[in-house]
């Protein structure tokens, strides 16, 4: 599908991916409209609508869906990028990891992305196809390394990644026939305000872990694989890993 003109609403991209991904659309002829609990300042492009939002919630997404519509048309592409990632052990320094903690990763993570495809699909299926093969729309998630190899202190991150890895083929297979496509992108160690957060003695092995470039990912590297994902039409239903060949140990 090509980007130019098209919808394209984008979780989480007030920051670090997402925001990668914002920058690149609208450099290449998207209208963009961002989905964050955290709006910028109104310095900000005005080629972009921001809309506040929390990816949990059904009702507040499914209004921020019709404010795009109404606003910018016919949305033909989502982005989720939105996303936290609290470390903690099972059983550590002050005893078993709390429940609430666990499930709020899950939460954002699993259901908050799977809340924002499912409104998004939703307008899609209510469009004219594209083309001859009768392409609606592009869905793209956002999982991780971690959905494969999560460290220690990872348990709820890796659990709620893998969900997103794991649905990425049913929901393609549930909306392939009407013409929309389901990709998840698993980043390795990106550059980004989430990784900043991040004590250095955790960095530093990862990025020696890296085969090569023996760096961490830059966003705009991210962005990239997102617009070739909506740029190529028979790319379906996969979970492809973007990481410099990492494959992370358990610290
Ligand atoms: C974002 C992406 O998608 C990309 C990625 O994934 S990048 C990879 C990101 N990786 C991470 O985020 C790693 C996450 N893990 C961590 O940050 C850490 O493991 C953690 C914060 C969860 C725990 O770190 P920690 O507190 O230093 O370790 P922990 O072992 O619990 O505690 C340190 C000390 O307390 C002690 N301790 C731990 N649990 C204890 C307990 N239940 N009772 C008594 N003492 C205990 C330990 O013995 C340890 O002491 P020593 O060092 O002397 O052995
Ligand atoms: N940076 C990295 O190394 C990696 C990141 N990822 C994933 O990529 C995605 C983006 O990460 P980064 O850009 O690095 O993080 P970031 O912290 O820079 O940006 C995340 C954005 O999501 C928004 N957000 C968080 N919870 C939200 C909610 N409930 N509702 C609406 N918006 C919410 C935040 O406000 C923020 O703007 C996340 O899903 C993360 O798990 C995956 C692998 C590696």
């Amino acid at each position: 599908m090509n980007i130019t003109d098209k919808v394209v609403v984008i979780t989480g991209g007030a920051s670090g991916l997402g925001g990668a991904c914002v920058d690149w659309f609208v450099r290449h002829g998207a209208k963009v409209a961002v989905l964050d609990r955290r709006i910028p300042d109104p310095t900000a492009d005005p080629q972009i609508v921001y809309l506040e939002a929390d990816v949990t919630q059904a009702d507040s997404v499914a209004a921020v869906m019709d404010k795009i519509a109404e606003q910018l048309g016919e949305i033909r592409v989502c982005i989720n990028c939105a996303g936290i990632a609290p470390a903690g052990k099972t059983v550590g320094r002050d005893g078993a990891l709390a429940l609430d903690k666990f499930r709020q990763v899950i939460d954002v993570n699993l259901i908050g992305s799977f809340n924002v495809l499912r409104l998004a699909a939703e307008k899609m299926l209510a469009l004219e196809p594209l083309d001859a093969d009768g392409a609606r729309g592009v869905i793209i998630n956002t999982a991780s390394v971690a959905a494969f190899e999560g460290q220690i202190g990872q348990a709820a991150y890796a659990a709620s990644k893998g969900g997103v890895a794991a649905m990425t083929l049913p929901i393609a297979r549930d909306l392939g026939p009407r013409g929309v496509r389901v990709n998840t992108i698993a980043p390795g160690v990106f550059e980004t305000p989430m990784m900043a957060g991040l004590n250095e003695e955790f960095v530093k092995p990862l990025e020696q872990a890296v085969q090569f470039p023996k760096r961490l990912g830059r966003a705009e590297e991210f962005a990239k694989l997102a617009a070739h994902i909506v740029d190529n039409d028979y790319l379906n239903g996969e979970v492809i890993r973007l990481d410099g060949g990492i494959r992370m140990g358990p610290r």
